[in-house]
């Protein structure tokens, strides 16, 4: 089987760490019927510089092509003028609309030796293996009209939370799927007392549920959902939620694993070449030091293989290497531990195993 991924290590710490996952990706292969092609290209602050845009066509018709996309992270300090019209994260946006992914996986699984690294107690932490379900191209991100408007010599800054029905629809019909075959337990987490939005998520989503009598719905609100997150981490099995609440309990959910630098993701639409990443940002605070921890991209590979190329033995192959390695203690600085980007990266592919 021939496979061709399109990187897009991006600015900051991306580019370390897609280079670590792609050494996964090639071990991988080697032992699988597996022939990767790869082609680079620039995505974020990188491309501004370059080529000034956050994403060119050629890049966006790029990973259209492709089978599947790696990608780093974008933006940093550099490009951070809260006057600039654009900012690197604008390449994200519409590298996301633009392969049309709209469902965004984020799988939060706790490794029993990294217990401590995390601040929550280990009691808290006990059967805690849930998956955010994000909608990713909708919603205040893209709503419209967004911007700047001056009137009456004021300056009005506007963003739109938008949702239409089809697009709450695609996203809550795949979540019912994935609680079917998880623990039969789908959360929507939203703002339903005070945002219309959220009040058709909710419709939609008591509608729907009678589709999938397996599945038990609760709908929690986005500020109690935060609470509980931390409260009662093992209650969680599917959580669905909008773009926005779906990136901030991301991170906060991180938390629950040890570091940032841990999860995955899978950014999946109909008919498109699956977009992956880690949750993380660019990190400029550890960027150039080769210190980052690649797990969350490695681990982004492992969906990769399981949801593009249909690879389950390789996904599973990865993903047990990731808990033996942390089973045997190895860690990056972010965990507690010394091992650099490259260390861990080598700690991983030692572990490979089919
Ligand atoms: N998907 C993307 O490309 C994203 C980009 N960003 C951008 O990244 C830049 C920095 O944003 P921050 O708020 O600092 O978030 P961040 O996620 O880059 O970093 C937050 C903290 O987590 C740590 N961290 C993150 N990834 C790590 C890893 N792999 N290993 C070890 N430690 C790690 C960082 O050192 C930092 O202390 C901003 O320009 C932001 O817009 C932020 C989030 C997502
Ligand atoms: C556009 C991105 C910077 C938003 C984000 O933080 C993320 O996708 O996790
Ligand atoms: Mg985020």
């Amino acid at each position: 089987m021939h496979k061709h991924i399109v990187l897009l290590p991006g600015d900051g710490i991306g580019p370390e760490v897609v280079s670590a996952a792609k050494r996964i990706l090639d071990a991988v292969a080697g032992r699988l019927n597996l022939t990767l092609t790869y082609e680079e290209h620039l995505i974020g602050g990188c491309a501004m510089d370059a080529q000034g845009t956050a994403l060119s066509q050629d890049t966006l018709h790029a990973c259209q092509r492709a089978d599947a996309v790696l990608l780093g992270a974008v933006g940093g300090p550099k490009w951070d003028d809260p006057a600039a019209p654009v900012r690197p994260e604008q390449g994200l946006l519409a590298l996301r609309k633009g392969l049309g992914v709209f469902a965004n996986l984020r799988p939060v699984r706790v490794y029993p030796t990294l217990v401590d690294a995390s601040p929550l107690r280990a009691e808290k932490l006990q059967g805690v293996d849930l998956l955010v379900v994000r909608e990713l191209t909708g919603g205040l991100y893209f709503g419209q009209p967004k911007g700047r408007f001056e009137e009456n010599g004021r300056v009005r800054a506007v963003d739109t939370l938008e949702y239409w029905d089809y697009e709450i629809e695609r996203i809550l019909d795949l979540s019912f799927q994935l609680a079917q075959s998880r623990r039969g337990k789908l959360t929507l987490v939203d703002k339903a007392n005070v945002l219309e939005s959220s009040r058709l998520w909710r419709q939609i989503a008591t509608d729907m549920a009678s589709r999938y009598p397996q599945v038990t719905l609760e709908t929690v609100l986005v500020d109690t959902a935060a609470m509980r997150l931390v409260s009662q981490p093992a209650a969680f099995d599917v959580i669905v939620t909008e773009n926005m609440f779906g990136d901030i309990l991301t991170d906060e959910a991180a938390v629950l694993s040890g570091s940032m630098g841990l999860l995955p993701s899978a950014s999946l639409g109909k008919a498109t070449p699956g977009l992956y990443e880690p949750i993380h940002g660019s990190a400029p605070d550890i960027a150039g030091q080769g210190i980052a921890n690649p797990l969350g991209t490695i681990l982004s590979v492992a969906m990769m293989l399981r949801y593009s190329f249909q690879l389950e033995q390789g996904a599973r192959a990865v993903e047990q290497a990731v808990e033996r390695a942390l089973a045997e203690g190895c860690r990056t600085r972010d965990l507690g531990g010394s091992l650099t980007t490259a260390e861990m990266t080598d700690a991983v592919l030692q572990r490979l195993a089919f």
